[in-house]
Parts: C-alpha cells; sequence; structure tokens
C-alpha cells in the first residue's frame, strides 16, 4: 500500500494532478472511507463538475482505466478485488450526498448552520455580486444619517475622485476585509503641502542668488504634490549633477534632504488622511451591504467569506465549528491549492487541523492537497502562493510530486521546456509521456496579429481539423469579443464558441422564453417582438397561454410554454432553467431574480471553435491551440494601494502615488515587490497558455509591445500539422423535454435482492435505474414515459451506456402494451416506493395501487430465476397491507424482460 494520510502533491501542467486527485478520492471510497465526509473543493463550478463526472465514469469502466492500476498501488488491494468491489463503491456513491463543489458554495453550505448568528436567515440565497443602485442609494442614506456625507464629498475632491471610483476601491476593499483592519485606521487631517512648497522656495533662492539659467529656475516650482513627486533631483543624492552642479554646495544638498524628508512625511500624512476616511466610508459600506442582506436574503460570494471569517474570528468558537460540522468531513482534498486565499485557508483552517490531529490511516481522516505555483494567477483575487509552501510546513504534509506530461505531445513538451528553464523560479524540465511524430509548434510574429490568427485558423481547418478541437487563447474578455466576430466575419460558416461571457439567460432559445414570459406577464409588445425574432416565430403566431394561466407556479408555465411553442432544442441550458424556475413560487419573483442571475450557460454550440482567455483556460485541454498575443497595448494600470505581505501575511498598505519611491524607501521597496509579483504573475499565465494544448501550439505575436516579450520568442516551426484521429462523437439528437423532480424515495436495499440477480447486466446501476425510471414515471403514459426517461438521463447517463439507457425505456414501455398492467392501473391512486414497516423490518413496495374495493400492489422484477422467493416476497407485502386496510389486498409480480412484459399473479 503506497497511501499517505496527509499529502501535498506539487506538479507541472499536465502531469496528471487531477487524474491524480480523482484516483485519491477513489482509493479513499475503496479504502472504506464514506462518501459524504469527502470534501473535495475546485475553484471553479467547471472543474467541480467535470470532476464529479470523472468519478463516476472511471468507477463505471473501471476495469478500462487507467485509474485501476493507481489505485491498487494506493489501497493496497488487488485489481481483481477493486473490480469486485466496484458495483458496491458505485451504488455506494449514487446513494450519497457526493460533496465535490466549488470552495465558495462549501463555504455557503457552512454559513447556512450558522446563518441566524449573523441575522440571515438560513435559505439566504446567493447571486451576483451588486455594486447596484440600491447599495449607493443605501449607502448615501447611512452617509447622511452618519454625518457622513460632507467628508464623503470632500473626500472625492480631495483625491479627485468620482464616486464610482471610490465605490469600487470600497467594494475591493471589501474582499480584503478580513486581511485588513480598515476600522483600525485612525481619523486623520489632510496635510499642508506648505512646508514642502517652502523648503522647494529655499532651495530656488539659492540657486537664484547664484546665476541658476531661468531653465534650471524653473525646476523650483511647483503647485501640488504631484508636480513636486516628478521633480527628477529627488531621485539624487545631491545637486552635483547637471547645471545644478556648478553652484551645488553642502547647504543646498542638505536642503534638498530637508525636502525628501518633508515630502515623505507629507506622503505618509495624506496617506494616513485617506486611509483614516476610506475607514469611515468603509464602515458605512460594509453596513449597508449588511442591511441590505438582511432585506433582501441575497448575498454575494465575498458576503459569505467576510460573514463566515468575522464569525470565526468573533462571533462564535473555533469549537463549536467543530461541534456543528463534526462528522461532516474526514476527508479533505483541495485542487488549485495555489489559488487558495489567505482567508479562505484561516476558514478551512479548523477542519483542517482536526483532520491532522487524527492518527492518519488509523482514524482514517486525511488530507491531500494538490497545486502548481506555476499556474498561481489570482493573485488580484487575494490568491497566494506562498500559502502552499505555508501549509506544506506546517501541516507537516508529505510532498509528492510527478515529472511526465501525459497531455501534451513530445513537441509541446520539450517547447515548453525551452521557453520556461532559467525563466520561471523553480521550472523543473518535464518528460513527455506521449510518442513524438504527432505534434506540432509554431511561433509567428509580425506586426498585425489579427490576420496571423485568422491566418492560422484557416490553415488549421484545412487540414481537416474540427472546429471544436480548436481553441483560440486570448488575454480579456474584450479580445474574446474582438475575435468573435472578426472569424464571424472571415469564416461565416464557421460556429464559434465565446466561453468567457456567455450567461444562461442570453442563450438566444432561453432569451426568447423570458421575453415571452414577460410578454404574457407584462403584456407589453415590445417582449411580443423580441420573442418573435428571437424565436423565429412570425408576428401572425397568437401569443396566448394554452392550458396554463400566468398564475401558475413558473415551472409548470415555462414547461406548457416550451411545450406549447416547440421551444426544446435538446440544450443541457433548458434543464439549468427549469432548475431555476423550479425555486419560485410565482412569476413575478422568477423574473426579477433572472435580471440578476448569473449561472453560465453549459452548452452553447458544443461543436464550434472555441475562443476563450487564457485565465478561462486554467485546468482545461484542447487538442489544437491558438494562442494569441493581446490586442492594444499592454498596460499595467497601478492600483491606487498597494499591499506588501510578509509570505502570507498582511504587513502594510501604501496609498500610491507617482514619484514617491524616491522620498520613502519602504515604499520603494513595497513598490519593487509589487512589480515582482506583477511580472511572476504574468509569467505564470503565459505558462497556463503555454500548456493547454495536446497535439499542436501555434503562438502569435505581435512584434512590438507584446505580452511575450520576456519569451524571447523567434519564429519556429517544428512537426507536422495532422487531424486527431479520435472520432468525433456523434451528435445528440435534440432529447425530448426533461421536468426536473426531487428523486427522495428510493431506496436501494429494498431492491438489492433483484438486482443481485439481474441477468441482463449484472448490474446493481441498472437496476437502480430500472426502480427510479419506473418511480418518475407518472401516470403510465407515453408522454410522461419520455419525460421520466430524461430524468433518468440526466442522472444515470454518466453511469450506464446508451444502450444500458435505451433498454431501460423499451422495458418500461413494454408495460404501455400489456393489458392487464393498465387495466390494473386504470382509476387507482397509484403509490410509488412505499416504505413499509413490517416484521421488524424496513420493506419499500414498488407500486401501491389504491382501488375503491380493493387493493393492489405489485413488485417489479427483471427475471424469473428466483420465482419463489419473489411470490414469498409479495405474500409478505400482501400479508401487511392486509392489516393496514379492511378492503382485500391483490399482489403481483411484474417481470420485466427486453423482450416484454409478464404480470404474474400471487396466488
Ligand atoms: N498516469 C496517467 N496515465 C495516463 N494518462 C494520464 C495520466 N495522468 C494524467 N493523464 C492524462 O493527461 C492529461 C493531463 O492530466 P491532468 O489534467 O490530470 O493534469 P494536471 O496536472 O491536472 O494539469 P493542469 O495543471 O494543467 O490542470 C489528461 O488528459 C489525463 O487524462
Amino acid at each position: 500500500m503506497n497511501f499517505s494520510p496527509y499529502l501535498a502533491l506539487e506538479a507541472s501542467a499536465g502531469s496528471g494532478k487531477t487524474f491524480a486527485l480523482s484516483v485519491r478520492y477513489l482509493s479513499l471510497l475503496f479504502m472504506g472511507a464514506n462518501a459524504q465526509k469527502i470534501v473535495a473543493l475546485t475553484f471553479t463550478n467547471k472543474s467541480a463538475h467535470e470532476m464529479k463526472t470523472r468519478i463516476f465514469e472511471t468507477l463505471k469502466d473501471l476495469e478500462n482505466k487507467e485509474e485501476l492500476h493507481a489505485i491498487a498501488e494506493q489501497t493496497g488491494k488487488s485489481e481483481e478485488v477493486l473490480l469486485r468491489e466496484k458495483e458496491h463503491v458505485l451504488r455506494h456513491l449514487l446513494q450519497a450526498d457526493i460533496k465535490i463543489s466549488t470552495l465558495d458554495a462549501f463555504f455557503a453550505l457552512i454559513l447556512r448552520h450558522f446563518a441566524l448568528n449573523v441575522g440571515l436567515q438560513p435559505d439566504f440565497s446567493i447571486g451576483e455580486e451588486t455594486l447596484d443602485e440600491k447599495l449607493i442609494e443605501q449607502f448615501i442614506a447611512l452617509c447622511k444619517s452618519k454625518n457622513l456625507y460632507r467628508s464623503l464629498i470632500a473626500f472625492t475632491l480631495q483625491e479627485d475622485k468620482k464616486l464610482g471610483d471610490v465605490f469600487s476601491l470600497l467594494h475591493f476593499l471589501y474582499q480584503k476585509k478580513s486581511e485588513l483592519r480598515l476600522d483600525a485606521f485612525p481619523e486623520a487631517s489632510y496635510p499642508s503641502l506648505q512646508p514642502c512648497l517652502e523648503i522647494l522656495e529655499r532651495i530656488r533662492v539659492y540657486f537664484e542668488a547664484c546665476g541658476l539659467s531661468t531653465r534650471g529656475l524653473a525646476t523650483f516650482q511647483a503647485q501640488s504634490l504631484g508636480e513636486l513627486l516628478a521633480k527628477k533631483y529627488l531621485e539624487r543624492e545631491d545637486f552635483g549633477y547637471w547645471d545644478y552642479k556648478k553652484y551645488a554646495n553642502e547647504t543646498v544638498n542638505a536642503l534638498l534632504h530637508e525636502l525628501k524628508e518633508a515630502l515623505r512625511i507629507h506622503c505618509d500624512a495624506k496617506e494616513a488622511y485617506f486611509l483614516g476616511e476610506l475607514g469611515k466610508l468603509f464602515g458605512v459600506y460594509d453596513e449597508s451591504l449588511r442591511r441590505l442582506m438582511r432585506a433582501n436574503g441575497e448575498l454575494g460570494f465575498d458576503d459569505v467569506t467576510n460573514l463566515l471569517y468575522t464569525l470565526l474570528r468573533e462571533e462564535i468558537h473555533k469549537d463549536f465549528l467543530y461541534f456543528r460540522l463534526d462528522g461532516t468531513v474526514e476527508h479533505l482534498l483541495i485542487d488549485e491549492f495555489q489559488d487558495t486565499s489567505v482567508v479562505q485557508y484561516e476558514i478551512l483552517l479548523p477542519l483542517i487541523e482536526e483532520i491532522r490531529a487524527g492518527r492518519g490511516v488509523k482514524d482514517f481522516k486525511t488530507l491531500f492537497f494538490v497545486g502548481d505555483v506555476k499556474q498561481s494567477i489570482y493573485r488580484f483575487r487575494g490568491g497566494a502562493k506562498e500559502l502552499f509552501g505555508y501549509a506544506k510546513e506546517s501541516l507537516h504534509l508529505a510532498v509528492d510530486s510527478l515529472d511526465t506530461n501525459y497531455r501534451s505531445s513530445p513537441e509541446v513538451v520539450a517547447f515548453v521546456n525551452e521557453i520556461f528553464t532559467g525563466k520561471m523560479k523553480g521550472y523543473e524540465t518535464q518528460k513527455a509521456a506521449k510518442k513524438e511524430g504527432e505534434g506540432y509548434i509554431c511561433v509567428r510574429i509580425d506586426e498585425c496579429v489579427e490576420s496571423l490568427v485568422l491566418e492560422e485558423i484557416g490553415r488549421v481547418l484545412e487540414k481537416g481539423i474540427k472546429p471544436k478541437d480548436i481553441a483560440l487563447l486570448v488575454h480579456t474578455n474584450k479580445d474574446a469579443k474582438v475575435f468573435k466576430a472578426l472569424i464571424q466575419e472571415h469564416f461565416p460558416s464557421l460556429h464559434v464558441r465565446l466561453e468567457a461571457t456567455l450567461k444562461l439567460t442570453e442563450v438566444r432559445s432561453i432569451k426568447a422564453m423570458i421575453s415571452l414570459l414577460k410578454y404574457l406577464y407584462f403584456g407589453d409588445e415590445i417582449y411580443k417582438a423580441s420573442f418573435c425574432t428571437l424565436s423565429g416565430m412570425s408576428w401572425g403566431t397568437p401569443l396566448s397561454m394554452v392550458s396554463c394561466t400566468m398564475h401558475q407556479p413558473p415551472l409548470v408555465v415555462v414547461q406548457m410554454l416550451i411545450e406549447h411553442y416547440g421551444l426544446y432544442d435538446g440544450s443541457q441550458d433548458w434543464l439549468r432553467f427549469l432548475e431555476v424556475a423550479s425555486r419560485y413560487e410565482e412569476i413575478e419573483s422568477f423574473l426579477f431574480a433572472l435580471e440578476r442571475l448569473s449561472d453560465e450557460a453549459k452548452s452553447e454550440d458544443s461543436e464550434g471553435l472555441r475562443v476563450l482567455t487564457v485565465h478561462k483556460s486554467k485546468g482545461l485541454e484542447f487538442e489544437h491551440v491558438i494562442l494569441c498575443d493581446k490586442l492594444g497595448r499592454d498596460t499595467t494600470q497601478s492600483d491606487t494601494l498597494l499591499f506588501s505581505y510578509d509570505a502570507v501575511n498582511l504587513q502594510e498598505v501604501h496609498l500610491t502615488m507617482r514619484g514617491r519611491e524616491s522620498v520613502d524607501s519602504g515604499y520603494e521597496k513595497a513598490k519593487e515587490r509589487e512589480q515582482s509579483l506583477n511580472f511572476e504573475d504574468r509569467l505564470n499565465a503565459l505558462y497556463v497558455a503555454f500548456t493547454r494544448a495536446k497535439r499542436s501550439l501555434c503562438v502569435c505575436a505581435k512584434s512590438d509591445n507584446s505580452v511575450f516579450e520576456s519569451l524571447n520568442l523567434t519564429p519556429l516551426e517544428r512537426g507536422i500539422l495532422s487531424q486527431t484521429e479520435a472520432s468525433v462523437a456523434p451528435s445528440l439528437k435534440p432529447l425530448p423535454l426533461f421536468f426536473p423532480k426531487a428523486y427522495g424515495t428510493q431506496n436501494i436495499s429494498a431492491v438489492e435482492d433483484e438486482l443481485n440477480e439481474s441477468v441482463e447486466v449484472g448490474s446493481m446501476t441498472f437496476g437502480i435505474a430500472q426502480h427510479y425510471l419506473l418511480e418518475m414515471w407518472d401516470g403510465f403514459e407515453k408522454e410522461s414515459l419520455e419525460r421520466a426517461y430524461l430524468a433518468l438521463r440526466n442522472r444515470f447517463a454518466s453511469v450506464l451506456d446508451e444502450g444500458a439507457l435505451q433498454r431501460l425505456y423499451q422495458r418500461a414501455e413494454h408495460l404501455l402494451t400489456c393489458k392487464d398492467f393498465l387495466s390494473l392501473v386504470q382509476g387507482a391512486n397509484i403509490l410509488k416506493e412505499q416504505p413499509l414497516m413490517y416484521q421488524k423490518e424496513r420493506k419499500q413496495i414498488d407500486l401501491l395501487l389504491e382501488h375503491p374495493d380493493k387493493i393492489v400492489v405489485i413488485d417489479y422484477k427483471s427475471s424469473k430465476k428466483e420465482s419463489a422467493k419473489h411470490h414469498a416476497q409479495v405474500a409478505l407485502y400482501q400479508e401487511a397491507l392486509s392489516q393496514i386496510y379492511t378492503l382485500p389486498v391483490e399482489g403481483y409480480i411484474c417481470y420485466l424482460g427486453n423482450e416484454g412484459v409478464e404480470l404474474v399473479k400471487n396466488l
């Protein structure tokens, strides 16, 4: 067995960290961990979703997966044993409430336990972070009531900032609230520049008396701090240079020092004023946000993090947190650890320490952190890459690494090694696992990068490469939009997917539905026009409700409209939309909520060429990557505040002032450090970009002002650009409509007997899925079977293959041709999956039919192999039910086979 209970895995891109994470997760399950007590945290919803799918898919097809060997190594179990236990583990996983989520979603879950402690209802919703009018109104009103309105105006004028800038700053500080005690900054008055100007005047008078030229004397005039700090002599130790040299002496050099010192003091005082004022305003901003949260019950993720942090630090004891969460987390896995922020880490720390305090495998509590500091690109959001090293050391984690790249072709791996060796701290060359000869690299440099990209796309398409295998990586959302438009103009028939920005509510068909809902609810013709345009319906189409009114729940209304207007196109986005609709009770609040819905669309045009930002591409891989330079100038704007850290702890906050570094050495150091961190961040982003390609990578760089400047690229071409052999997945036919419905009553143990004997697949999953389909099937009609089938697909598509899914459908369909079955169902009150306690045992009745004159119990089976046992079981149900009902109870066994249905009465 090769299993370290507390392990950090730090390895380069493409080396199999995500692979290792799913191996670890599955190994835990095979070692007996309870899936409900394993928390796996990722950074994006997408990775959480992918991880879930990967775990299910690996388990389902374990015998053919690379993971099998790795799991055997970790668990110490043989591959045969693992395969024997596979169904059991899969069943356990299907039953569990799996906790694979984003850090944010996990925090929201914890906060719900303590919502009342912070004056919130536990059912608060998570919305988009709002910087909306309501917040501004609330903020201004509170400023007025606290007599701070004048100081707000004075502050904006003094600092020459618009109210919007002040708001953005407050919002930014809100993300750092827990690290930064803004309320601790004392109030200070705005300093006068006069002392500095007086010294400057003394220097001017001195040089005037010496006879310095008018041009020279002009440098000793200034009106503002900005002008003063721009003076070049402040960068010097004395006046021993240029025209001044002739007249410089100790007196005037001492004055220069005096001026610098006065300026340093002035800058400090200005900073104190700024932070003092900001602190006051921040207090109001924070309170405004809290008030709005309480009033609306809606929080953003920053709110969740801040509230949780405050709770931990101030309002509840950590032990209490353990107590409330006790037993819920025994195994913690964190992906992309390098992007964890200090605050997030501190929130997790009680859980981490609780796990770490155990005795590893003996107590069976484990930690697994995975990351790559070279890919740390979220410093602007609080990500602290130093945290990884800190955590490894302070928690005494075992450290593992991986040196082989399984993602990219050897050509790509060699190129990345070449480019980054020596340029990136701690870069170690990777080996390539793939065989040589199938990769391609090119670097093209030109003044006009747009045409390079278009040519490259044309070249790749000419090779017969499918658009869905190509990704164009760009640097900003704006660039992504520009390229989408450009590509569509040049390749009109090519589908382009803009992954960076598409929200669910921006998907064309969903937008059409929202317009239709608005038209039917508000009656404004403009919405009708919008619906007709978006849906392609003619203006003459009568838009009225057919058999439901707008007073019904949104889910019902939306379902009716989709069906009536034939809007369903098979896209997953409809499922998401229906899920959102099901959260609201009436149309108005649903429509209102849609305005703020930030959910991203899932499946826009899955066949198209993808254009996405480097940041969005993190953790993903594509067959062919075209990496484009940044359009426009590559500028780094400086922030208003400069934060200086000692590893993971915030040490100081400085107010940024151009030229301040020449009079303040502390500020100069902080600025240099900031610049070097910025440089590292940018290099890390390039590393992420260069490591996404599986087969080919083409870099299109600008000859001037390029983001690739630090990489010293030269034009080159290596290898052969060729098509991927892997066949394209058959395009999915549009599926009929799915209606989300809670599936809560399934009792898997009740179907176990039958499943064990299922000759069809020998699989528990198949049996569970069969029961699920029958439970979801309302009314035993053809139309409702299709809905139930979609619910089935939605839940089981990742664990059953297409053939099994279809067989399940056909088996259920046979029931529609079984006259005896239909006549039993006819006119009955239908109850499914009914729990029953009898002789101290819990039973689960598949189908219970209440007629006015009799009760019918039906048990589904898939084979007649153990028919005697089946009859005994149904007889037991009849016996139990006879004690509940006064009516006669009939029992039937319904054999569902591939060939047809057989209904056998229990005599
Ligand atoms: N041991 C392995 N054997 C075969 N294939 C592997 C192995 N490990 C990883 N792979 C494959 O290599 C590719 C890259 O792996 P993975 O995504 O886990 O890398 P990663 O380290 O998480 O990369 P990144 O840091 O860029 O996110 C995937 O397609 C994965 O299936």
